[in-house]
């Protein structure tokens, strides 16, 4: 079954009038005739620069904003015929903008949701209680929501947001400014969720570690049109997105070339520090430093992730070709 289905989805926004001639306004297409067809099940990254036409595509597909023109159905719903009917089989997580009452106890806006979506105090009690613990929120339940840090407010939103179980869940960047740690914490109980009740996810992110742990499909937007729709394989092939590790050696060594899955990019301080390239699908981090240390002591390391602003622009490099 498809849970999203756009068909020429287009949003133009107009301006005010001008000054000199009333009659004419600026004019921008955000979002332009974008065909999307999503799944029960997948696991869905939607990514592209700023201004793409992220948000606005995702504002149509939950009844926010009306289309200029085109069509779209969610979980086989009309947004904004049926924006009732499609809020109690939907969750929606925004970064930047929270569901939850500012000065309640978090525990109280769970309450309220639940009571908004119907629930009986049973099955409250009970997915209150599992997705407390999944997301080990015990010791601030009683805190209110405007205390939190931003690692326990997000958790917070995405407990808010599947109290009713619902079958899609969308995330506008879920992990924007939160630490290693908790991104760590949210993507884990993500995929456990998509695993245990079969939920669609879709997201939009700026972060390459929430696609590649997140997402079996990638979408790339481009000024409101779809550049690239595949698998992280298939993104890989097209712009070589690659990490790197970055390891300072105890003694000056030769290049380290040759190395099993690695690609020596670059050496530096006569060899004491050297890049090395390699594939996250194809090897791990910890298998390029097992190679490394067969050859020389490994005093440190680090790891850069490649940015997803420089994948979106070899994208859109790769399309526009
Ligand atoms: N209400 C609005 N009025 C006028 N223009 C708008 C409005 N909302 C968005 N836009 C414009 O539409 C374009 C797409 O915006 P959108 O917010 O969808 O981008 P985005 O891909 O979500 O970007 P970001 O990654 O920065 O959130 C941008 O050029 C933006 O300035």
């Amino acid at each position: 079954m498809n849970v999203i289905k756009a068909e020429g989805l287009t949003r133009v926004f107009t301006g005010r009038p001008d000054r000199k001639n009333r009659l004419r306004r600026s004019r921008h297409v955000a979002v332009d005739h974008l065909d999307l067809s999503v799944e029960a099940g997948e696991s869905v990254g939607y990514i592209g620069a700023n201004g793409a036409g992220k948000s606005t595509t995702i504002k149509m597909l939950v009844g926010i904003l009306v289309p200029t023109s085109g069509a779209v159905t969610t979980v086989g719903l009309h947004p904004l015929k049926q924006r009732r009917a499609l809020a109690r089989r939907i969750g929606v997580v925004f970064g930047q903008r929270s569901q939850l009452w500012w000065d309640l106890p978090v525990r109280e806006s769970f309450s309220i949701l639940s009571a908004i979506h119907g629930l009986s105090a049973a099955d409250e009690r009970t997915r209150t209680a599992e997705l407390v613990d999944m997301l080990e929120m015990g010791e601030f339940l009683a805190t209110p929501v405007r205390q939190l840090s931003l690692g326990q407010r997000m958790r917070a939103e995405v407990t808010a947001a599947l109290l009713h179980r619902p079958e899609l869940l969308i995330l506008d960047e879920p992990t924007i400014g939160l630490d290693v740690l908790s991104k760590q914490r949210l993507r884990e109980f993500l995929v456990t969720q998509r695993r245990e009740h079969g939920t669609t996810l879709l997201l939009t992110t700026h972060d390459m570690g929430d696609v590649e742990r997140l997402c079996d499909r990638i979408l790339v937007v481009d000024h409101g049109r779809l550049a690239f729709d595949g698998t992280l394989d298939g993104l890989a092939r097209t712009v070589g997105a690659r990490r790197e590790l970055v390891v300072d050696l105890a003694t000056a060594t030769g290049d380290l070339v040759d190395l099993d899955g690695a690609e020596h990019v670059r050496s530096e301080s006569d060899g004491l520090r050297q890049r090395l390239a390699f594939d996250p699908q194809r090897t791990t981090a910890a298998r390029v430093l097992a190679a490394v240390s067969e050859r020389a002591e490994v005093l440190d390391l680090s790891i850069t992730e490649p940015d997803i602003e420089d994948v979106v622009r070899e994208i859109y490099r790769a399309t526009r070709r």
